[in-house]
């Protein structure tokens, strides 16, 4: 894990769009995981500037969204397709084809998590998983729990996930309760990952997932066994991990400088 400590937001989203930019460059038909939520909007939008003022070619990359809530259409203004295309699919030139995302209206729901895992593998699974945090630590829509849910499955959400949810809706009760979402293993078995926490919301799953033991009670903690994950926090977001740990711990485990070597790559 390289844990990085960025000023504000607006560096958290650049960095995580060049480390994107810098995938796709190197590997043109990259298979990207990506997520939803309020934290990747601001990645999307520089990515759509990389493409619009460096002519990132997308036109290879294929796309598996890490989640949906079951029981909302493809229009509806909360559904994570309608996300995905208003934020980002319709600004680059993406192959329609190659975007993927659960069907949160299949009629069978266990059908859909099994064909969504199977389109992964037969894809090669996944290249760079980008990633948010969950204030209860969760990662997709993986909840907090006894175990480690291994493959996409659907998932009860959790009631403070509700909540927490619920700013995006008119109503908490319109909140759907149900989802699918790639599983842990999904996730870990992706090549990269990175992962983005932004907000003093966030500053407790943080410092639980990066620097306390591996549980199913904070799913992201499960990121310390990956071999390649990069961890963006912004100052909010890592209050805890600056206040509560030692100098020498902080040496092993952050990182306080910028991550250069990603800036570069699309420059060059
Ligand atoms: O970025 P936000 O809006 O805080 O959401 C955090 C996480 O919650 C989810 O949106 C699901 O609730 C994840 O997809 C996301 O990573």
């Amino acid at each position: 894990m390289r844990v990085f400590i960025v000023k504000d937001y607006e560096e958290l989203s650049v960095q995580a769009a060049q480390i994107v930019a810098g995938q796709i460059y190197v590997k043109p038909n990259s298979v990207l995981g990506l997520a939803t939520g309020s934290t990747p909007l601001l990645m999307y939008h520089h990515l759509i500037r990389i493409y619009k003022e460096y002519g990132l070619d997308f036109s290879e990359v294929t796309t598996f969204n890490l989640d949906e809530y079951v029981g909302l259409p493809e229009a509806d203004k909360n559904s994570y397709h309608y996300y995905m295309n208003d934020n980002f699919f319709r600004h680059v030139n993406l192959d329609q084809k190659k975007i993927h995302l659960p069907d949160g209206m299949a009629a069978s729901v266990d059908a859909e998590c099994l064909a969504y895992e199977k389109a992964i593998q037969n894809c090669g699974g996944i290249d760079l998983q980008v990633l948010g945090i969950g204030q209860n630590g969760h990662i997709g829509f993986n909840e907090p729990d006894e175990k480690f849910e291994a493959y996409t499955h659907e998932v009860k959400l959790k009631q403070d996930t509700i909540e927490a949810n619920a700013r995006f809706f008119a109503d908490i009760s319109e909140v759907p309760t149900r989802a699918i979402s790639m599983g842990i293993k999904t996730i870990m078995q992706a090549k990269k990952v990175v992962l983005l926490a932004n907000g003093s919301n966030k500053a407790e799953a943080v410092y639980r997932a990066v620097c306390e033991g591996i549980t199913p009670e904070i799913p992201a903690s499960i990121l310390q066994l990956h071999q390649d994950v990069i961890v963006i926090i912004e100052e909010g977001a890592a209050q805890y991990l600056k206040d509560r740990l030692t100098f020498q711990q902080k040496e092993k485990i952050l990182f306080f400088n910028k991550i250069h070597e990603c800036s570069k790559i699309i420059a060059s």
